[in-house]
């Protein structure tokens, strides 16, 4: 049996600290709402500031000495943020759906739980809302380490005039899902997203070798539809799970216990430095000897650390090639703002998709 009395006395400063912790976060909040004021006053529409939030969090992530590891302690005080923000005005953010989707995770794990998160059939809708206004911003997968890229995302690019405004990284743990009129020994269908079917192929060729895989929309719209049925499965995720009552009959059953997916976030406003930054472009480059190498050489030159460099056949016809590339580095960095004129002389076409903080979570 414990000691009651040292239990009790660790109790009694549990609570007083609860009490401090309470009148700070409270303090805080006040805080953030004057905050909002002054940006009202100032005739600043916009209260949700990607750039500030990035060096919150990393401040304290810097800061912190234990005994909870950074990463706990900024998803703490992610939800502070999100929860004082939310006071003045909730962030509106639309995601590929429909509810329980990886791609809602991202967007609360980046915006924390006080966003309010809209679901949509289609990424181009998620654009499309997010460029029409009736959200602040979307949330969109763009690569699996497993996989690799989502060409849709990429392509959705190319035609539109919305800003990257941040990046997410998470964790993908899939699992085999039934509903309660199905059986493992009776599995002949497997619903998921192709992405997700490919990411555990190995996996159902060792243990539903002869079930059909099927995929949908969304590994939640897989979820949701197997319900119901009979002898059927779903692949998906955590939420998706939770929120469509069903039994996990496998765990983590990803080919690489690594797997993870890089999301992105889209709005319609520029991102201010943060002081740790990525910016992504597009370029259309001529059919011509040499044009690789020129491309990349003043990134080279000027001591800018590419992150990604993607090729995609370009739609117009007009440009055989059309490359996506991340760096490490704000536009308006002395020395990428430098690569970025160079280079924009000597290609055929450079759009910045956008700056922004590079992910903390
Ligand atoms: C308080 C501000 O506004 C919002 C709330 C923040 C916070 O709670 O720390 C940080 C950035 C903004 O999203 C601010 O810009 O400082």
């Amino acid at each position: 049996m414990a000691d009651d009395k040292q239990l009790t006395r660790l109790r009694d400063q549990i609570d007083s600290i609860d009490d401090q912790i309470l009148a700070l976060i409270s303090e805080r909040a006040r805080c953030a709402q004057q905050v909002a004021e002054v940006k009202q006053s100032a005739g600043d529409a916009v209260f949700y500031r990607p750039e500030r939030e990035a060096q919150v969090l990393r401040h304290i992530m810097a800061k912190n000495q234990g005994p909870l590891d950074n990463e706990e302690m900024a998803r703490l005080f992610r939800e502070i943020m999100s929860a004082c923000l939310a006071l003045e005005q909730p962030v509106k953010v639309a995601f590929l759906g429909p509810e329980g989707t990886f791609t809602q995770e991202a967007a609360l794990k980046h915006f924390g739980h006080s966003a309010v998160t809209v679901p949509l059939g289609a990424i181009d809708e998620v654009f499309r809302e997010v460029a029409a206004g009736a959200v602040n911003y979307g949330v969109v997968p763009v690569e699996n380490s497993t996989e690799g890229m989502i060409n849709h995302t990429l392509d959705t690019f190319l035609d539109s005039t919305l800003n990257i405004c941040g990046e997410v990284e998470l964790r993908i743990h899939h699992h085999l899902l039934v509903g309660p009129n199905t059986h493992s020994d009776h599995i002949t269908r497997v619903y998921s997203h192709s992405q997700s079917l490919a990411q555990c192929r190995q996996w159902l060729d060792g243990h539903y070798p002869k079930a059909e895989r099927i995929a949908v929309s969304s590994n939640a719209e897989a979820a949701k539809r197997i319900k119901g049925e009979w002898n059927s499965a779903a692949i998906a995720g955590d939420m998706a799970a939770e929120l469509y009552g069903l039994t996990k009959l496998n765990e983590k059953i990803e080919d690489r216990p690594d797997n993870s997916t890089r999301f992105l976030i889209i709005g319609r406003d520029s991102i201010p430095p943060s002081g740790d930054d990525k910016t992504s472009i597009i370029v259309a480059v001529r059919n011509e000897p040499g044009a690789l190498h020129n491309l990349l050489e003043p990134f080279h030159r000027n001591g800018v650390d590419l992150t990604r460099v993607e090729t995609r056949p370009s739609r117009t016809g007009k440009w055989t090639y059309v490359f996506f590339i991340d760096f490490l580095g704000h536009r308006d960095a002395p020395n990428v703002s430098a690569v970025l004129a160079e280079v924009g002389s000597i290609v055929a076409d450079l759009r910045v998709l956008g700056s922004y903080p590079k992910a903390v979570l």
